[in-house]
């Protein structure tokens, strides 16, 4: 059978590629790396995560063993719920592809440590049990919908385990769904199907009620609420929209007036759910609600069970505030089969329908096959839901100065002395750009992670750096300073301020009393740029070599003999000082890491004062 053509088969290409030079230099931090025991990827790294990760939680079933017929070499992903076959077939060439659904909570936990990702619908709880189970190696959740109230958003993050879910390919069968159970509930459709096929000819009994002219309140004007609303539109109804967060021109647009919760609340004729499950919104309908609504309204919901305290609907049912109620969603799905609200009368059910038709399921499939193995390529997915959706174009051009951040944030924590710990990070970004202009997440990331990386097992990426800085009590601000100048480049420096620590190389210390290293990217290159009040020009490859010496004629000399004797080869050398035959800072970029005793005789040289080395 050909698959059904849907637009998102054709349009969905969201993900973030870079260019192939700007691949190579983006680094982990933006790439979700493929695990080893087969699977490309850094192997160190990932075992320093999953050193780091809690122990796993008890399972009481034994880890499965991989798919037959997998390859070695492919990532695995678990799909556990039904997955359209176009997402399938994706998924299956670039991937082992373990479809495994109904699996009970012990039976996830025994096949998570084997599989890099996992692909869910609503019916799967990802917990923290999961990610505590899969020993690290879990690197993507894909969400094939849209609401991902089932998986629990702050455990993947501090995993370092990247969400992602389909956001737009079910939208429109889910609106689709809320019109039908609105047009449904007002017709008692189900109600007389069920009377006829049960032999009876009830016309009286099932006199509906007419939507033209009527009120519609949308509460939560997003994807499908918007949709709904026009078809609600096309229908004659007068639809107005509570929504805290959307935009009073978008709702202009198709002739909905945003209102107050309040207004929404006591004016509505019918109302319709369409906020995701927070906890802002849980129970957001409730004894108190029901109480300030009309009389006789009618309630659909396709958004999800928990945002109607269900008991307070059945009271509000009971008492004729509520005349009828069409429901997709549960608080409990299944609900239990004696629920009061399921089995009563002026109640319309449907098991989770929303996004179920045909087109909406391969769209899904392919949205979420896409978004997973790109992630898994180490593309950012632009329906990341636990990281910054970053624009290409941003990552492309960013590209070379998140590689100066995390090489200067590996520079300046190897700078520190003592076992005091690091509190306090300031990161100064010098550009001729409007701070609007400029999005440091990625790299404000790459320099935590550079900071954090070489004094812990943490595995550091995109994901869990901002959480990742906090857990481990290190304040990370940003300082501006907007240069004059054209802004072709977004920017012209970076510094990094360590405050309140000693350094192993006092000369790090800057006026300020801070370890201060600065870099520039020059000719897409990262360079040194400054250390402490030093200007140096070393570009920032292989490892570095800092001694500070009396400003002398001849040390180029003595030091780079001492590394040739070793064989050692300097890439790149640089003296900064601040006046002639003072003092001098003297940076020196080396393929090789010294031995020890070449070390000790670069510190034995009677001119040189304090060195240090570091690996970048
Ligand atoms: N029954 C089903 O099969 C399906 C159910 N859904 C549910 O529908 C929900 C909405 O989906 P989309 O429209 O695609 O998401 P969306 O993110 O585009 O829209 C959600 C809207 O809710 C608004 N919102 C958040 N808090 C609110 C509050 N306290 N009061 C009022 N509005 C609030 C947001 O500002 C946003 O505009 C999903 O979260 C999911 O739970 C979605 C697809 C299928
Ligand atoms: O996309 C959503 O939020 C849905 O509720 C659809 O759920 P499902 O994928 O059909 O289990």
């Amino acid at each position: 059978m050909a698959a059904p053509s849907h637009p998102a088969a054709a349009t969905t290409h969201h993900r973030i590629l870079l260019p192939a030079h700007h691949r190579a230099l983006v680094p982990s931090v933006l790439r979700l790396p493929l695990r080893a025991d087969g699977h490309r990827g850094r192997l160190s790294v990932l075992a320093a995560a999953a050193a780091a990760a809690p122990a796993p939680a008890a399972s009481t079933a034994a880890p499965s063993e991989p798919a037959t017929g997998a390859v070695p070499g492919k990532p695995t992903v678990l799909v556990a719920e039904k997955l359209g076959a176009a997402g399938l077939e994706l998924l299956r060439e670039f991937a082992n592809v373990d479809c495994s659904y109904g699996l009970s909570p012990e039976e996830l936990r025994a096949k998570i440590p084997l599989c890099d990702a996992l692909i869910v619908r609503s019916g799967t709880k990802v917990g923290r049990d999961v990610f505590e189970a899969s020993g690290g190696r879990l690197r993507v959740v894909g969400r094939a919908g849209v609401g991902i109230d089932n998986v629990d958003l702050a455990a993947a993050t501090e995993h370092g385990c990247l969400v992602v879910n389909a956001p737009t390919a079910n939208t429109v069968a889910a609106a689709e769904h809320g019109i039908a159970l609105l047009t449904a509930m007002a017709r008692n459709i189900a109600q007389a199907d069920a009377s006829l096929k049960a032999g009876k000819w009830q016309r009286n009994k099932y006199v509906g009620v007419s939507l033209v002219g009527k009120t519609l309140a949308i509460l939560g004007f997003g994807k499908v609420g918007s949709e709904v609303a026009r078809r609600a539109k096309g229908l004659g109804m007068h639809v107005i929209a509570h929504d805290p967060y959307a935009s009073a021109d978008r709702a202009h647009a198709i002739g909905v007036e945003l209102v107050s919760m309040e207004e929404a609340l006591t004016t509505a004729d019918f109302i319709s759910l369409h906020m995701p499950l927070t906890p802002a919104t849980n129970k957001m309908l409730n004894d108190e609600t029901f109480a300030k609504m009309k009389k006789g309204v009618r309630i659909i919901n396709v958004a999800r069970g928990g945002v109607i305290d269900e008991d307070a609907l059945v009271r509000a049912l009971d008492s004729g505030i509520v005349a009828q109620a069409a429901l997709d969603v549960f608080t409990k799905e299944p609900p239990a089969p004696d629920s009061k609200l399921v089995l009563h009368e002026n109640v319309t059910v449907t098991p989770h329908l929303g996004a179920s038709t045909v087109e909406a399921q391969e769209g899904v499939a392919i949205e979420i096959a896409e978004a997973v193995i790109g992630a898994l390529k180490g593309e950012l997915a632009a329906s990341a839901v636990n990281a910054p959706m970053v624009p290409a174009e941003v990552v492309s051009e960013l590209a070379p100065y998140v590689v100066l951040a995390e090489k200067l944030g590996r520079l300046a924590v190897q700078l520190v002395a003592g076992g005091g710990g690091i509190k306090s990070v300031k990161v100064t970004y010098a550009s001729a750009r409007a701070p609007d202009d400029l999005d440091t997440r990625l790299i404000r990331a790459m320099i935590t992670k550079g900071l954090i990386e070489p004094i812990s097992s943490v595995f550091v990426n995109l994901v869990n750096a901002d959480f990742t800085a906090k857990q481990r009590g290190v304040r990370i601000t940003e300082e501006r300073i907007l240069l004059d100048g054209s802004p072709e480049t977004p920017l012209d420096y970076i510094q990094v301020h360590i405050a309140h620590v000693e350094s192993k190389f006092p000369s790090a210390i800057s006026e300020s009393g801070e370890i201060t290293v600065e870099g520039k990217v020059k000719d897409g290159i990262p360079h040194l740029t400054k250390v402490g009040l030093f200007q140096v020009d070393v570009s920032l490859e292989g490892s570095l070599i800092l001694c500070r010496q009396v400003d002398q004629p001849g040390m180029i000399g003595s030091v780079g003999s001492v590394l040739g004797e070793e064989n050692v080869n300097v890439s790149f050398m640089s003296v900064g000082r601040i006046a002639p035959r003072k003092h001098a800072v003297m940076a020196i970029g080396v393929d090789e890491e010294p031995s020890k005793s070449t070390l000790t005789k670069i510190g034995e040289i009677p001119a040189i004062e304090e060195f240090v080395f570091l690996k970048l």
